[in-house]
C-alpha cells in the first residue's frame, strides 16, 4: 500500500514531514545576490545544518519521521526510468542559462553524475562558472566567456530557500497544492515536488488541487489546516486573490476533498509578514500565535460550494478574529498570544525572526526558535510545551519552524 499523504490540521500529532537539509545552495549565495535570491544574510553553512540537523532530530524524539525532499525526489528517479531525464529537459529549460552552447555544456556536465541523489543535490546547489570548461567554439557565447562585474559569475542560481519546505507545495487533507509561487527565483523550487508527486511510489497517486503552470501565484505558507472541512488561505504577497479562487474550485469539486469552507484573510503585503502563517499559526486546539500589528485590521471572506458544479459562494465575514477563529475551530473561545507578549520592541524583533512561526508536533507541544526569548517566554507561561530549537543561521533566509516544514501525515484531531 502506497503511504499517502493526511493532513486535517495544523496541530494533530505529526507522524511523517518532509524537510530540506540545507546544503551547497548557500555556498553559492554573494552577497550582493541576496535581495534577488529573496535572502537576508549570508549564513554559515556548517552551523545552519548543525540546526537544522537538532530540528529533524527534535522531531524523531518526538516519533516523527522525517524525510528529505532531495530523497524523496532521487527516489522517483530510481523508481521510474526516463523520470530524471524528463526532469533534466525542464530544469535547463527553466533555469535561465544564456545561450545554446552552455546550456549543452550544462547539461553533459550534469548528465555526467551518476547518482541519482547527487545529482539532486546539485540541481539545488547552481552552477557557477569556475565549475566548467567553457569552449571558445563556434556557438559560444560573450557571456560565458567575459569575466566582469556586470556579468555574474553564476551559470545557474542556487535555490537558497529550499529549506523551507512549507512553501513550494501545500499538503490539504488527502491532496495537495503544487504551487506556482509568487517570484522567478523560488518558482523553479516547484519542479521537485511535481516530480515526487508525479512518479514517487508513495505519493503519485495523490489529488493536485493547483498546478505550477497556473496563472496565478499562491504559496504553502498561506495555507493553514484547520480542520478536515475548514481551511485558512492568506492573500498576500505571496498569494493572490484569484489563485485562491482557482483552488476553491478545485477543492470543492475533487471528490477525494472533504473541505466545505476557505477562509480567506487578507494580510498586508509586506516582507515581515509574507504569509498568513507569518501573521498567525495554530499552537493548540482554542490557542494561536499572532503578530500583533494584525490586530483588527484583517479583512475575511468564507468561500463555500455553489449549487452547480464548479460554483463557489463568497461572503464577507465581518467579526472579530477570535470570534472568526472560534467559530473556525468549533471552540467557545479562542486566545491569541501576541508574538513579544505585546511590547512593540520586542515584537517587531521576534516577528523578524519568525516568533508566531511555530510548528506544532502535537496539540499544545510546539517547536520554536530560542532566539525569540520574550515570546517563549509568554508561550511557556500560557501552558505550552516548547521543543527550542537553534536559530542563530537557520534564521537568516526568514523562516521558522513551520516554514522549515511540510507535513505529510498528522494524526486526526
Ligand atoms: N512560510 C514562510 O514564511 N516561509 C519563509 C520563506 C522565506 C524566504 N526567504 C522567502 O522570502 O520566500
Amino acid at each position: 500500500m502506497t503511504k499517502g499523504l493526511r493532513v486535517h490540521s495544523e496541530i494533530g500529532a505529526l507522524k511523517r514531514v518532509c524537510l530540506h537539509r540545507p546544503g551547497e545552495e548557500l555556498l553559492n549565495l554573494p552577497p550582493f545576490e541576496l535581495e534577488r535570491l529573496l535572502f537576508d544574510d549570508v549564513p554559515f553553512l556548517e552551523v545552519a545544518q548543525e540546526e537544522h540537523d537538532a530540528f529533524a532530530q527534535i522531531l524523531r524524539d518526538q516519533g516523527v519521521e522525517v524525510l528529505y525532499l532531495e530523497k524523496l525526489v532521487a527516489e522517483a528517479f530510481d523508481a521510474v526510468p526516463g523520470a530524471r531525464d524528463e526532469f533534466l529537459d525542464q530544469y535547463i529549460a527553466e533555469a535561465g542559462i544564456k545561450g545554446d552552447c552552455m546550456r549543452k555544456v550544462v547539461r553533459e556536465k550534469l548528465e555526467s553524475i551518476t547518482d541519482n541523489l547527487e545529482f539532486v543535490m546539485k540541481t539545488m546547489a547552481g552552477l557557477t562558472k569556475a565549475e566548467i570548461e567553457i569552449p571558445l567554439s563556434a556557438g559560444s557565447t560573450l557571456n560565458a566567456l567575459v569575466n566582469s562585474e556586470s556579468e555574474s559569475d553564476l551559470i545557474i542560481d542556487p535555490m537558497p530557500n529550499l529549506y523551507f519546505t512549507r512553501d513550494p507545495f501545500a499538503v490539504v487533507g488527502n491532496g495537495v497544492c503544487l504551487n506556482r509561487m509568487y517570484s522567478v527565483t523560488r518558482n523553479r523550487e516547484t519542479l521537485y515536488g511535481k516530480y515526487i508527486f508525479k512518479y514517487h511510489p508513495d505519493y503519485k497517486d495523490v489529488s493536485l488541487y493547483f498546478r505550477r503552470d497556473a496563472a496565478f501565484h499562491t504559496e504553502g505558507g498561506d495555507v493553514l489546516n484547520i480542520n478536515a472541512k475548514t481551511l485558512a488561505v492568506g492573500i498576500s504577497q505571496r498569494t493572490q486573490a484569484a489563485a485562491i479562487d482557482v483552488m476553491a474550485q478545485n477543492i470543492f469539486w475533487n471528490s477525494d476533498s472533504e473541505v466545505e469552507r476557505i477562509l480567506a484573510f487578507n494580510i498586508p503585503n509586506n516582507r515581515a509578514m509574507m504569509h498568513l502563517d507569518t501573521v498567525f499559526t495554530q499552537i493548540d486546539h482554542d490557542k494561536f500565535t499572532i503578530h500583533p500589528a494584525i490586530m483588527g485590521t484583517l479583512q475575511v471572506f468564507e468561500l463555500t460550494p455553489g449549487k452547480n458544479s464548479g460554483d463557489v459562494n463568497i461572503t464577507e465575514l465581518n467579526d472579530t478574529l477570535e470570534h472568526i477563529l472560534a467559530n473556525a475551530t468549533g471552540q467557545d473561545q479562542v486566545k491569541l498570544i501576541p508574538c513579544g507578549g505585546g511590547d512593540p520592541i520586542a515584537a517587531a524583533r521576534e516577528q523578524w525572526n519568525d516568533g508566531s512561526n511555530t510548528l506544532a508536533v502535537a496539540p499544545g507541544k510546539i517547536c520554536v526558535y530560542a532566539r525569540n526569548t520574550v515570546t517563549n517566554d509568554v508561550l511557556y507561561k500560557e501552558g505550552l510545551e516548547l521543543l527550542v530549537c537553534p536559530s542563530a543561521e537557520l534564521s537568516r533566509g526568514r523562516g521558522g519552524p513551520r516554514c522549515m516544514s511540510m507535513p505529510f501525515e498528522r494524526e486526526d484531531i
